[in-house]
């Protein structure tokens, strides 16, 4: 069992809550909302928030490692967010190039994979080094995957899969009546993620209730469960207490 301290919302009581370690959730994805606010309550550039963000994604992976998490997808940049500031998006696209040089090591010594989703191909020639590096440097770890998604969006990725099966068909090597689930699945970015592909516990930080383009074919059947505090504020105690959430709703008796 893993035990945490949690305020009680109604009461206002610190009680000690456990979370079974047999009903950890396999894919945890998180929409990392809140950034910009944070900065803006603190009188900070936009941009402060998202350096404190990026210390945070060190701090919720180490701790959704420990937790015997085995894929954990953040979602780092959207394929909306080119629509931003040009300064941001300069800054965001710096952030990977940081992230490897600080962070990669103590991945390392977690035993935590890198892998990204997305269209990689569009951003920048150094942001692409950082991720090709990433995953190389990452590549014989056996532990927890951590899957950024970056120049992501739910939408475009279905009709990438869609697009490479009308190929299929149109070459005559698909019949139409052949595609099912298991085709679309097959052409997913998260097709190599296997079994693990399909988020079982979907949260979004900073009180928005929405997807955003996010995993659309894939949360089918997730949970979801959404914070109010903001990216850079949350962290292991907010992971386990969103993971307790999700025990309540997923209650495992016995060998169900
Ligand atoms: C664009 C962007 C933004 C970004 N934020 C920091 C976290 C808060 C939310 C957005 C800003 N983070 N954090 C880590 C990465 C990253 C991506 C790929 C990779 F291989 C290694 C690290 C990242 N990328």
């Amino acid at each position: 069992m893993f035990s945490f301290l949690n305020k009680n919302q109604s009461t206002g009581e610190v009680e000690e809550l456990q979370l079974d370690e047999a009903n950890i959730p396999a894919h945890v994805a998180i929409i990392m909302d809140g950034n910009g606010r944070w900065a803006q309550q603190r009188h900070l550039p936009r941009i402060a928030g998202h350096k404190q963000g990026m210390d945070t994604v060190k701090t919720v992976a180490t701790a959704a490692s420990h937790l015997g998490v085995k894929v954990l997808t953040l979602y780092a940049f959207s394929t909306e967010n080119w629509k931003r500031p040009t300064a941001e998006v300069n800054y965001l696209m710096k952030l990977p190039v940081d992230f490897f040089g600080a962070f990669v090591p103590d991945l390392i010594k977690n035993n935590i994979r890198v892998k990204v989703m997305g269209y990689t191909d569009k951003l920048p020639a150094a942001t692409q080094k950082a991720v090709r590096d990433a995953i190389a440097d990452t590549q014989h770890c056996t532990g927890m995957v951590l899957n950024f998604a970056l120049n992501y969006g739910g939408r475009a990725e279905i009709v990438t899969a869609v697009q490479n099966l009308a190929e299929e068909v149109k070459a005559g090597r698909l019949d139409p009546s052949a595609i099912d689930e298991a085709s679309i699945d097959q052409q997913l970015m998260t097709a190599d993620l296997d079994e693990l592909r399909d988020p079982d516990l979907l949260i979004r930080t900073s009180g928005e209730e929405r997807l955003s383009n996010f995993m659309l074919w894939q949360v089918a059947y997730s949970e979801f469960v959404f914070t109010q505090q903001h990216w850079p504020d949350f962290d292991q105690t907010a992971l386990e207490q969103a993971i307790y959430e999700y025990q309540q709703r997923h209650r495992r008796f016995g060998g169900l």
